[in-house]
Order: C-alpha cells, then sequence, then structure tokens
C-alpha cells in the first residue's frame, strides 16, 4: 500500500489517478471541517455542488434542503448560510439534508476521478478519517491519496500541515505503508507548522480573523474532537451534485 500527498487538486490532472484508491480531500478552513460538523450536529446528506446555481437549482428541487456556502467567504444571494462551522455547531440539523459550495473545498471532492472513494478529512476528525481510509484501502487492497484543496489554486499552509498530521498519524496505524517523497514534506510542514503556528501564520487564519470568524478556527485547527468521516456515496443525477454521507449505514450507492 502507499500513500502519496498532493498539495493542489491541479497535480491531479498531471497524473493518472487511480479510481479505486481511497482519497482524503482536505480543505481545513473550511469546507472539510464544515462537513464534519454538520454530520456531528446530525445531518442526512450533505450534496457537494461546483456552482452557485447548481446549488440553487438542488435548493429548489426539493423543499427543506438548506443551501449553504461562500464566495469569497460570504454567504451567496439566496442561500440559507455561510460555511462557518461555529454556526452549525450551534445548529440541530437532525435528518436534514445540506447544499454546500464552497471556493475550494467542494471544487477539490469534484477534481478526484469519478466514482473513486471520497473521505472529507481534517484537523477535527484526522485520526478517524485515517483509521477509515485504511479500513478501506486494505479491503480493497488499494492505495490512499491525500488531496489539499488548497486556495484558489494557490498552496495552503493550513492543508498541507494537516495532511502530514494525516500521514504521521497513518504511518502509526500503518507502519508498513510506502510513502511518497510528498509525505516527507507535508510530515515536515505539520511539524513546524502545528494547530497553534498555523493560528498566527496561514493566510487563510488572518482571513478569518479579519471578518470576525475567530470561533471558526477553534474548529478548524481542533485535533480529534469528532469521528464523523463524511463520504461521498454517489451523485444526484438529476443535479449532477456530490452525496455526502455518514455513516456508512446511510450510504447510498458506493
Ligand atoms: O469559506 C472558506 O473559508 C473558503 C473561502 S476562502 O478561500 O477563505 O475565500 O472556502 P473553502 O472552500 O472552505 O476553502
Amino acid at each position: 500500500m502507499q500513500l502519496r500527498i498532493y498539495f493542489n487538486p491541479a497535480e491531479l490532472s498531471f497524473v493518472e489517478p487511480s479510481v479505486d484508491d481511497v482519497y482524503i480531500v482536505i480543505d481545513v478552513m473550511r469546507a472539510t471541517t464544515t462537513m464534519t460538523v454538520m454530520f456531528e450536529q446530525g445531518a442526512r446528506q450533505v450534496l457537494a455542488a461546483q456552482t452557485l446555481e447548481q446549488a440553487l437549482e438542488a435548493g429548489r428541487k426539493v423543499p427543506g434542503r438548506i443551501l449553504c456556502g461562500e464566495r469569497h467567504t460570504e454567504t451567496p444571494a439566496g442561500f440559507d448560510y455561510g460555511n462557518s462551522p461555529a454556526q452549525f455547531a450551534g445548529m440541530d440539523l437532525s435528518n436534514r439534508e445540506l447544499v454546500l459550495t464552497t471556493s475550494n473545498g467542494t471544487r477539490a471532492l469534484f477534481a478526484c476521478p469519478e466514482k473513486s472513494v471520497r473521505l472529507a478529512g481534517c484537523f477535527y476528525n484526522g485520526v478517524a478519517a485515517v483509521s477509515q481510509a485504511l479500513e478501506m484501502a486494505q479491503e480493497r487492497q488499494c492505495d490512499i491519496a491525500i488531496i489539499c484543496a488548497a486556495e484558489y489554486g494557490y498552496f495552503a499552509l493550513e492543508d498541507a500541515a494537516c495532511a502530514g498530521y494525516l500521514a504521521q498519524e497513518l504511518l502509526h496505524q500503518y507502519p508498513d505503508i510506502n510513502i511518497h517523497d510528498s509525505v516527507h514534506g507535508a510530515i515536515t510542514i505539520y511539524e513546524n507548522y502545528p494547530p497553534a503556528m498555523l493560528l498566527e501564520k496561514a493566510q487563510s487564519s488572518r482571513d478569518l480573523l479579519a471578518i470576525g470568524q475567530q470561533k471558526d478556527l477553534e474548529y478548524c485547527l481542533a485535533r480529534n474532537q469528532s469521528t464523523c468521516v463524511p463520504m461521498v456515496t454517489g451523485v444526484e443525477h438529476e443535479t449532477g451534485l456530490l452525496q455526502l454521507a455518514y455513516p456508512a449505514s446511510q450510504l447510498v450507492e458506493i
């Protein structure tokens, strides 16, 4: 079994990513942290949309869906909520369906091979995400890839550091895994930029602080507070949105 890390979803277009591998997509600030919190709060399903139009259409099709997301951190017109994990942590989402479109995280899910196993990982669910990925990779006898969502196509320090954290945990759980050069790089980044340092140095932290979202940072930078691991379970045929569920008993297609 091999582990590779992609620091930017665009790297996938230079290789032939295998549809059989298990992909952990990381967008620490904030999409994959937000998804994890949504399921913690009881959500039945989260539908990831690439565009605002797709999200609005999915909301129109099924009354009762909650429309969430952002563009440049702002809640788009016609949406119910933004992309704040702290806000969702205060809501009862029992049995609700949410539609989510964000600048980087939801797009990264779409960048992975269609029909591949995709898990949403972050500091908040780190150990659980790694355990789930490992279990699935062992069952399928496949490799694991960690995809950093990055920031508008640019390297994002917090995603790379989180990838290093997950890789360290994976090595702890399965020391025999073969690691690619990218893994050494990510672990070095994590060792030099643990969450306390990311709070100060990561551009995304500074951006969230500037708009008064410091509460979000408490969720995004906290390690292992959740055992929820959102997973892509299929595609909604009418809209093309990716369906994410947790727990596995709610799996739709895969
Ligand atoms: O909502 C977020 O934090 C970001 C938007 S931005 O990159 O900070 O402008 O979206 P995400 O897709 O969660 O990275």
